[in-house]
């Protein structure tokens, strides 16, 4: 579905439409605060007063039609839009405007959710450039990938390039693990994968979530991620419309027929 015909859709009683008030309270465990963002490309603003919370160690993923400003969100949290308004704040530090080399600093990665690896670079030369901005490749970091990703550490010598998607995906979010972020962004990570794979894909960012990663997630596969999630944002035409937890939104009837195929 294009921006442009996008349901109008008003709140419905169960989930929360977004507003100031609908915010939780969460200013003591507050990772990301996103507050009244306007951001897009060049002179084209495609976020109008965008707020989003994510908590210390929490899943937040954001779902609605193609065009919304999904991915427009995460790149600007990470510093690649044109910032025309309100603040990011991340672990109480204002990183709004700052480039993404400075945010990486700050604890947090990024998986685009295109060109997110080197094709030519074997798998290990992948790993190394998640630690480019540190002196030396932190070994125990590498260890810890190649725990979590074991078909990495069996893979390391091979280009990147010539792995399957899947395979593909696991060195994207490894190389965004090597820094140990507090917060990862992943976009659509389940983009593009086998449907057999796309399980264990989401069953991969549980288990980062689990081992205390906060994550925030834009994926097209909103039934899926909202299930996953602890709490979700609906997205349309570059501003909040809903925001709750992910089975609330997964299961409120509004939000099913506007934003989630019925
Ligand atoms: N680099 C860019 N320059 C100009 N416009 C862009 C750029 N990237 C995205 N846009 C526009 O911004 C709008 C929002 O795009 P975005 O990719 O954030 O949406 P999305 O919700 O992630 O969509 P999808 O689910 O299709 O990926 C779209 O109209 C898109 O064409």
């Amino acid at each position: 579905m294009s921006a442009d015909t996008e349901p109008d859709s008003t709140p419905s009683e169960s989930a929360a439409a977004v507003s100031q008030e609908t915010i939780p309270d969460r200013e003591d465990q507050a990772l990301l605060e996103v507050r009244d963002l306007d951001a897009g490309y060049g002179d084209l603003q495609i976020l109008t007063d965008v707020d989003l919370d994510v908590a210390d160690g929490e899943y937040v993923t954001i779902v609605g039609p193609n065009g919304a400003g999904k991915s427009t969100v995460m790149k600007s949290v990470f510093g690649l839009t044109n910032h025309m308004g309100g603040t990011v704040i991340f672990d109480g530090e204002d990183i709004t405007g700052l480039r993404p080399e400075e945010i990486i600093h700050e604890g947090v990665g990024y998986v685009p959710q295109n060109d997110n690896i080197f094709s030519s670079l074997t798998v290990r030369e992948n790993l190394e450039m998640g630690a480019y901005i540190l002196d030396s490749v932190p070994q125990d970091a590498l260890d810890a990938v190649f725990e979590r990703f074991p078909i990495l550490e069996e893979r390391e010598t091979q280009k990147a390039g010539t792995m399957s998607g899947g395979q593909q995906q696991m060195l994207a979010m490894g190389r965004a693990l090597m820094l140990d972020p507090s917060l990862l962004l992943l976009d659509e990570p389940s983009a593009g994968l086998a449907p057999d794979l796309v399980d264990d894909m989401f069953d991969r960012i549980d288990a980062i979530n689990d081992d205390g990663t906060a994550v925030l997630m834009v994926e097209q596969n909103a039934k899926e991620a909202l299930r996953r999630c602890d709490r979700g944002y609906v997205l349309a035409n570059g501003q909040n419309r809903y925001m709750d937890d992910g089975d609330v939104l997964l299961n409120d009837e509004q939000v099913r027929r506007d934003f989630l195929g019925g």
